[in-house]
């Protein structure tokens, strides 16, 4: 079948953005691999796909898949560009809108200077819910968030690290490192992502705290591998940082491929992601 899509990206976390409204879309594991693909395909992290709500108070529903073919219950870089594809597309004449997604209803709203500010929810902190499997392990407590001890496998020895676990509709595991540009990302966060103690896998965030309203963060995200920012992982990361007493609201997240601000005024509290969403270019492929 032939279907168009819209290439777009925030902060370098590029998507392709397919209207499934005027589209019947029905497609396999496989075919969204396909899609994603950078060689066979069009090539992005993720596949974001525009419908009509099943919900009462919501004005779209946004699916998500991730590069690997699966489904996922939130994309924050994908929020804001959702929201600007609905704008540039006029299948919605509003600044804010409320968007379906696995994970509830979020809300994103265009900016005066063209960025694009998302309510992504408030996290949730509880271990089992995140889903993280605490049971006999003893976590590190520290400051008012537990850090839970992963004995991983670096340069052929064991090595230990300590995470936080927090979820924002989708699970991460953040840890801080002194310097992110030279942290083992390629080496740990692969078996951070199957780690056996995340029944859902994970996005594993790399943070490196460069001051109370600044860090640095890599991202190796749950089906895409390492991406040039995630979203939700700044989010996450925040969030954690912040329970950790080592942050303060607002932060500025310094990501591999721009620069993303977060708010939280704590517990119970929605998280505001704020960011770039850009159309690179417009497409149709025969699939
Ligand atoms: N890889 C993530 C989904 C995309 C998240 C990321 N691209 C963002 O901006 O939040 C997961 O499997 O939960």
């Amino acid at each position: 079948m032939k279907l168009k899509f819209t290439k777009m990206q925030g902060a370098g976390n590029d998507f392709v953005v397919i209207d499934a409204i005027s589209q019947q879309i029905d497609f396999s594991t496989a075919q969204w691999q396909r899609l994603a693909d950078r060689r066979f395909g069009v090539g992005a992290d993720q596949i974001l796909i525009v419908e009509r709500p099943t919900v009462p108070d919501a004005d779209f529903r946004y699916r998500i898949f991730n590069s690997d073919g699966g489904e996922v219950e939130q994309c924050g870089n994908g929020a804001r560009a959702f929201a600007r594809f609905v704008s540039d597309q006029g299948l919605s004449g509003e600044r804010s809108i409320r968007v379906q997604t696995m994970s509830g209803i979020i809300a994103p709203r265009l900016e005066d200077d063209g960025s694009v500010t998302v309510d992504m929810g408030a996290p949730v902190l509880e271990p089992a819910q995140v889903p993280f499997d605490s049971a006999a392990l003893d976590g590190m407590p520290e400051g008012r968030d537990t850090l839970w001890p992963l004995t991983l496998q670096l340069d052929g020895a064991p090595v230990q690290v300590a995470v936080s676990v927090v979820s924002m509709g989708n699970p991460h595991a953040v840890q801080t490192v002194l310097d992110a540009d030279t942290a083992p990302v390629a080496a740990l966060g692969p078996q951070l992502e199957c780690h056996p103690r995340f029944p859902k896998r994970v996005n594993a965030g790399f943070m490196q705290i460069v001051g109370r309203h600044h860090i640095k963060l890599r991202v190796f995200e749950r089906g895409a591998g390492e991406t040039l920012a995630c979203g939700t992982g700044a989010c996450a990361a925040v969030v954690a940082g912040i329970r950790r007493a080592l942050l303060d609201s607002p932060v500025r997240v310094s990501a591999r491929g721009g620069e993303l601000s977060i708010a939280w005024a704590g517990e119970g509290e929605p998280v505001y992601l704020s960011g770039p969403a850009v159309t690179v270019f417009e497409g149709e492929i025969t699939l």
